[in-house]
């Protein structure tokens, strides 16, 4: 469960009362998540999520992601609108974090996602990257390739979370270092879009969340990054090409990759692999002893690594 911070009932009645959506009949804290407090807030008006940032949500990035979702939302994806109060302000403050009250979206985050669905998450990701491109914000990938070595260093001695990591990432990063391409199409991307921060019924996408990582970046990065997360096995070790070839499908239903993108998708694939593998294994070392929160498991992240540092690599993006 990742509830980091504990809300003190009146405060909540008050943050509501600052609201149209009623008033509250229960809050419940959630159990998915790892980066935010997310508690799921009935009123007598209806189903909110109430969004608590912690750590690596900046306050002052809120007015972007603001502005992100109601572009992304006026562009006909499925994005959670952040409600504003009666001043017209979606960003609050609770329990000493900054806050939001955002839209709650129906549907179910795939476990184990068919490739069907695979298919339906790329066109819903290549829909998305259309909007975005015409969005005219911007914030630097605080979580993007120049920062990996900082996390790596940040979170300590690598070889207590896995034996033998600590070369292993040091080379890697000597390697993405030296071949990370320079000009590749970009633009706000998300740059997180694991199977929990989609919502699905069936094969239709109904929601896209979390923007919380959402930066300026390249879009052929978001792709791998939802390759690495999507046509997978539990443990890292197999990428399914049933799932694979179909999130390729559904992406280039909307977006036609450059040859440059397509040829640098293995490479891409890596620092998606070693960024999530990164954040996984300081978050290890470093969740508060006290925080309501799964932790999780960076060796999945590992595998998947070797498996796009192997020679075929490039077989694993076919359409
Ligand atoms: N707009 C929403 N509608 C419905 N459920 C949501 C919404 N936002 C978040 N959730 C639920 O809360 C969980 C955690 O939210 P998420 O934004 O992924 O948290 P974190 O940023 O902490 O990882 C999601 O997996 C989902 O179950
Ligand atoms: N998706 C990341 C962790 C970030 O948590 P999220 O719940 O905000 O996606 C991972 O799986 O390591």
């Amino acid at each position: 469960m990742a509830v980091y911070t504990h809300v003190d009932p009146d405060d909540l009645a008050a943050l509501v009362a600052r609201y149209a959506i009623g008033t509250v009949v229960s809050c419940k804290g959630i159990a998915e998540g790892v980066e935010n407090s997310n508690f799921l807030l009935e009123t007598t008006d209806g189903r909110f999520i109430l969004t608590l940032y912690e750590k690596r949500v900046q306050a002052g990035d809120l007015p972007f992601f603001v502005d992100l979702l109601g572009h992304l939302a006026d562009h006909g994806c499925p994005v959670p609108a952040m409600i504003r109060d009666r001043d017209g302000e979606a960003i609050q403050r609770i329990s000493g974090r900054a806050a939001c009250i955002i839209q709650f979206l129906p549907g179910i985050s795939p476990s184990h996602p068919m490739p069907s669905q695979c298919e339906a998450v790329g066109a819903a990701l290549g829909a998305m990257h259309r909007a975005a491109a015409s969005f005219p914000g911007g914030r630097e990938n605080s979580m993007g390739h120049r920062h990996w070595r900082a996390i790596a260093e940040a979170t300590g001695d690598l070889d207590a979370v896995i034996s033998g990591l600590q070369d292993l990432v040091d080379a890697e990063l000597a390697f993405l270092d030296a071949h990370w391409p320079g000009d590749l199409p970009a633009h706000v991307i998300h740059a997180d879009l694991f199977p929990d921060n989609v919502l699905m019924l069936g094969d239709r996408v109904t929601g896209l969340i979390d923007f919380y990582f959402a930066a300026s970046d390249f879009r052929a990065y978001d792709l791998a990054v939802t390759h690495a997360s999507w046509t997978f096995s539990d443990d890292g070790r197999h990428c399914d090409p049933a799932r694979a070839q179909a999130l390729m499908r559904g992406y280039a239903r909307e977006i036609a990759l450059t040859d440059a993108e397509v040829a640098a998708l293995p490479l891409l694939a890596r620092g998606a692999a070693l960024r999530f593998l990164l954040t996984r294994a300081h978050d290890w070392v470093h969740t508060p002893a006290d925080a309501l929160v799964t932790r999780k498991d960076p060796a999945p992240l590992l595998a998947r690594l070797r498996r796009y540092q192997a020679h075929d690599a490039a077989a694993l993006f076919a359409v």
